[in-house]
């Protein structure tokens, strides 16, 4: 199996979670933050989120010698030859993601380069920032320097992240680069799941469509829920017999006070507002905005 050299932008909930289970997989990883304290208190042993085996990948990580943490981006672009963006997307004041963190991580990947760099987006952004962000970077190229992009988007769960990331249903990974693609290929096949290849705008929509379908689920079991109340079924009972049916599933059908965390509500959001930005009105999620609301 091939080992890389590979560089975390942004050592959130996401990047620290990507970076703990590539270095396990036997890559060497850099995890670089802006926040000084994050930094200093991983250097140290204290964790900034609590995920179930984590601390102990870390551990083990840094013990090896293949975990590193750091603040400096030089370090990243120094010794990777992968780098990650892993910083937030958080709603911005008209409902679409906000851009600047995943710009700004971009900007300091392409001013500091030394080499060919594949940059590859963990990071939930709207279809269309791949290409924003392939721009930006190409402003950099020359002889020495040069970069080939990958959105590779990652769908774990809060408290349930590491197995989330280690047993995943499928990888997504978009570009056009074939030899970008074999490589994250390689990076992820020993964990023998199935894997999407397909273009970068295809890899942004999953994620978003992924997230905007599992929140509908949540709001359509929560209407069938108020239709129970009022004629007097049992709404557990009624989700268990839907769920049985293989062609909807069991999972995110349970009814409750509607779905929340840290990136359904911006998720639905975005793909609203991407929809909205095209001229196209997406009705449905409308709908599900509305009931969760
Ligand atoms: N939290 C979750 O469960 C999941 C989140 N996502 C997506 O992953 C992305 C990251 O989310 P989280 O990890 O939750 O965010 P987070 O807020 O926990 O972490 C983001 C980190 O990026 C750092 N940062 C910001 N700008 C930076 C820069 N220029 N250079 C270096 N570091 C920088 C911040 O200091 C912070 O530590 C978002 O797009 C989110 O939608 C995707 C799947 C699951
Ligand atoms: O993009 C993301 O950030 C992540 O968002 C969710 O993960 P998360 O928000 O951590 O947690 P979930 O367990 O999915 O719950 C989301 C919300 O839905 C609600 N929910 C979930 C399931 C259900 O049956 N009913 C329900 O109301 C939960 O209470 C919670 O408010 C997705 O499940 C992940 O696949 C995705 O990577």
């Amino acid at each position: 199996m091939d080992k890389f050299r590979i560089g975390i932008i942004g050592t959130g909930y996401v990047g620290l979670v990507t970076g703990a289970c590539l270095s396990d997989m036997g890559h060497t990883v850099y995890c670089m933050d802006i926040d000084e304290k994050v930094i200093k208190d991983l250097k140290s042993g204290q964790l900034p989120i609590y995920e179930p085996g984590l601390a102990e990948l870390v551990a083990q990580g840094k013990e090896r010698g293949n975990l590193f943490f750091t603040t400096y981006i030089e370090e990243v672009t120094d010794n990777c030859e992968i780098i990650y963006l892993a910083v937030g997307t958080p709603q911005s004041l008209d409902g679409g993601a906000d851009l600047s963190q995943i710009y700004e991580a971009a900007r300091s990947i392409r001013d500091s380069a030394s080499r060919h760099t594949i940059v590859v987006t963990k990071s939930t952004v709207p279809v269309g920032t791949g290409g924003g962000l392939q721009h930006l970077l190409a402003e950099r190229e020359d002889n020495e320097v040069s970069f080939s992009y990958v959105s590779n988007p990652e769908f774990l769960r809060e408290g349930s992240a590491i197995k989330d990331f280690l047993e995943p249903d499928r990888i997504i990974i978009g570009s056009s680069d074939e030899e970008s693609l074999d490589k994250m290929e390689s990076i992820y096949r020993p964990l023998g799941v199935p894997m999407v290849r397909t273009d970068v705008k295809s890899a942004e929509m999953i994620k978003y469509a992924s997230n905007a379908f599992l929140a509908t689920k949540i709001s359509f079991i929560n209407e069938i829920a108020n239709v129970c109340e009022e004629v007097g079924a049992d709404i557990d009972v009624v989700a268990q017999g839907m769920g049985m049916d293989k062609r909807i599933g069991t999972s995110f059908l349970k009814a409750g006070i509607g779905y929340g965390g840290s990136c359904f509500p911006k998720d639905v959001q975005a793909l609203k507002q991407l929809a909205g930005n095209t001229g196209y009105v997406f009705q449905l999620l409308n709908s599900v905005i509305e009931v969760n609301n």
